[in-house]
């Protein structure tokens, strides 16, 4: 991790509801490095937007600090605190764009509110479509753009500021998976390009895996385990963090009891030939219970879970063979929660 660009210490947040009070974060310790992208991963319920809307205080914390490339937002002025935001750019699921604004008038609208001259906010706002790869749609109204166009006149509304941080809201949890990756792959070129540090709010592990280097569980209010996203996929140590990383993890602990090895594939192999040569080479057939894998490039990245014959001299035969691949593999058998 670089230096801290966010630091979250003891932050608590509580609403007063009709039904008493919900605790809805409770002693958060958290840092964001300097250009990580940096997901923060929950169920429904577990304090993931509101964790969000205290980093840039659209909701103001009961307690704790959360500083911003050093300065505490929680301490600051109204005059001050609109100006740090203004370094903090955030996108939600549903784009909030304004629907009687063409695209380039929607990038451009906080240059015009923060008194940029019209034509320096148009030529930015041109800069930024092109970004984003919609420079032939600048005339287009909302209504006329598809669901990922819209979230990218988004993101480009939201780097017209040129902002440190870029808060990203479930942003691609209203798109299909071809769209989401499309945004995802947009995101990443940001982050790579501008060095602008992003927060991916999400409750899809896949969107995690996709383009985050380190992530926060959060489950009940408070962070289950914090770390680098694959550190967590090949060694999950809380409840939470198991659950995300086994999706299926109920029906695949049913069928594990017999012998059953889990492997993980961090990109460094491919598939077939690595499951393909352990048969060959250990001369034992495997059956693939449980696989939550995909190919990147030909590469493999997820984890599947094999059933092997009951041979404890042929199970660690395949184990080590599959550590000579440098993969991690480990036998689950009798794998409870
Ligand atoms: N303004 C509010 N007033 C009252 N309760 C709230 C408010 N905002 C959030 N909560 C409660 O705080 C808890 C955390 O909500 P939050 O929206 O942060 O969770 P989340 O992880 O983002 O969930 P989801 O993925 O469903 O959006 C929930 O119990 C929610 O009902």
């Amino acid at each position: 991790m670089g230096e801290p660009m966010i630091e979250i210490k003891g932050l608590c947040k509580s609403f007063e509801t009709k039904n008493g009070r919900v605790d809805a974060l409770q002693n958060i310790d958290l840092t964001i490095g300097r250009g990580d992208i940096f997901g923060v991963i929950g169920m429904s319920g577990a304090g993931k937007s509101t964790l969000v809307r205290c980093m840039n205080q659209l909701e103001r914390p009961d307690r704790g600090q959360v500083l911003f490339d050093g300065v505490d937002l929680c301490a600051l002025p109204a005059k001050e605190l609109r100006q740090a935001r203004r370094q903090m750019s955030m996108i939600f699921q549903q784009f909030n764009l304004l629907e009687q604004r063409t695209a380039l008038q929607n990038v451009c609208f906080p240059l015009e509110i923060a008194g940029e001259p019209k034509e320096n906010a148009r030529a930015r706002g041109r800069e930024l479509l092109q970004l984003v790869g919609l420079t032939e749609r600048e005339g287009a109204y909302p209504a006329q753009l598809s669901g990922g166009q819209k979230q990218r006149v988004a993101i480009a509304r939201a780097l017209s500021t040129n902002p440190k941080v870029l808060l990203c809201d479930e942003a691609t949890s209203a798109l299909d998976p071809t769209t989401t990756a499309s945004i995802l792959a947009l995101l990443q070129k940001i982050n790579r390009t501008l060095g602008i540090t992003i927060v991916i709010i999400t409750h899809e592990m896949s969107v995690i895996e996709e383009i985050c280097n380190r992530v926060a569980i959060i489950d009940r209010s408070a962070i289950a385990e914090c770390g680098r996203v694959d550190e967590i996929f090949q060694n999950p140590q809380s409840e939470a963090a198991r659950k995300l990383v086994y999706p299926e993890g109920r029906a695949a602990r049913q069928l594990i009891g017999r012998r059953c090895l889990r492997i993980v594939f961090d990109g460094s192999s491919s598939f077939e030939p690595v499951i393909a040569n352990m048969v060959l080479a250990c001369k034992a057939p495997i059956n693939i219970l449980f696989a939550n894998t995909k190919n990147i490039e030909g590469r493999a990245f997820g984890q599947m879970v094999v059933q092997t014959p009951e041979d404890q001299a042929l199970v660690e035969r395949m184990i080590r063979y599959l550590h000579a691949q440098n993969l991690t593999a480990e036998e689950v058998s009798g794998y409870v929660e």
